[in-house]
């Protein structure tokens, strides 16, 4: 690819992002720009990366054929406000942020402007994030094909409609920081029974890396699978039974409503 890219905000989801599309190869470091507020964080992104660096917007939104807004909703209006006149008309701006609709983006930009909302997550880093897009009238067919190249440099990605995108931070914006809470609970229960902890983490990772690729790579409804997990009169089903008795599912549920319902909130900020 040599079109250049942009990130105003260069935390830890840009820095996901930049590493995984720099690891991939489509992207060499001197085709991206990153702008942030301290100098600490811009140092530490040329260092790492060898990204060009600025504290000026301005000079990110001016070069950039795509241009990732990658602050937090509530920075937006005033980012916006800062680089409305500034991006160049073909530039794709790419929200990251969770609620932050096309509808508010047109609004905010008062002039045609092309946009693509996505909603990525951290796994990106290693190339394996999972990201939706949906996209305004402006981005062509071709715009979203580049688009979607770009995500899938570091990941998976599916184009949504809009009006599910408020759900996404649930299921896999968010659900790492649950994975991770999951992950650390099993360790916590190996090392209750004398594992070591460095191997705990490791037992546990894997097992859960391990049963995602079961899911993805053998079309077997996920029910299916922990059935062949459970050996009648087993140890497993007494660990399921436990997890029933306890709401593990419905627990998740509402774990996930509450995490859309903030994301519903967060939107127009
Ligand atoms: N973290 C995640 O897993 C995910 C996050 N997102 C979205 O990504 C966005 C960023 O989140 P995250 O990376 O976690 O947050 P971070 O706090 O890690 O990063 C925010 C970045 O914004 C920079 N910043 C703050 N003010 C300005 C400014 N005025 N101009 C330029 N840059 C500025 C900060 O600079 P400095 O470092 O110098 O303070 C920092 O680099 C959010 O909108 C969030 O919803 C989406 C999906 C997943
Ligand atoms: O917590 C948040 O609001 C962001 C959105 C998805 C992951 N992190």
């Amino acid at each position: 690819m040599s079109k250049t890219i942009g990130f105003i905000g260069c935390g830890k989801m840009a820095q996901a992002m930049i590493e995984g599309m720099i690891r991939s190869g489509l992207v060499k470091p001197d085709q991206i720009m990153a702008s942030a507020k301290t100098e600490s964080t811009l140092q530490h992104a040329s260092s790492e990366f060898g990204i060009q660096v600025t504290t000026d917007n301005v000079e990110v939104a001016r070069s950039a054929n795509f241009l990732f807004l990658a602050v937090k909703p509530n920075l937006y209006g005033e980012i916006i406000e800062e680089i409305k006149h500034e991006v160049q008309p073909n530039t794709i701006v790419i929200t990251i942020a969770a609620g932050i609709s096309l509808d508010y983006m047109e609004k905010a930009f008062e002039r045609d402007i092309k946009v693509v909302r996505s909603m990525p997550n951290t796994p990106s880093l290693v190339g394996e994030g999972m990201s939706t897009l949906c996209k305004n009238n402006k981005v062509t067919d071709e715009d979203i094909v580049e688009v979607i190249a770009l995500f899938e440099s570091f990941g998976k990605a599916e184009v949504m409609e809009e009006k599910l995108m408020d759900a996404i931070p649930a299921v896999s914006g968010s659900s790492p920081a649950y994975v991770y809470l999951f992950i650390e609970a099993l360790a916590d229960g190996a090392v209750l029974q004398g594992i070591p902890r460095d191997k705990a983490y490791r037992l546990a990772a894997q097992a859960v890396l391990g049963a995602a690729k079961m899911v993805l790579e053998t079309g077997q409804h996920p029910g299916e699978l922990k059935d062949a997990v459970c050996t009648p009169g087993g140890a497993t089903i007494e660990a399921i039974a436990t997890l029933e008795k306890n709401k593990f599912r419905g627990t998740i549920l509402s774990a996930m409503e509450s995490c859309t319902n903030k994301s519903k909130a967060l939107s127009g900020k």
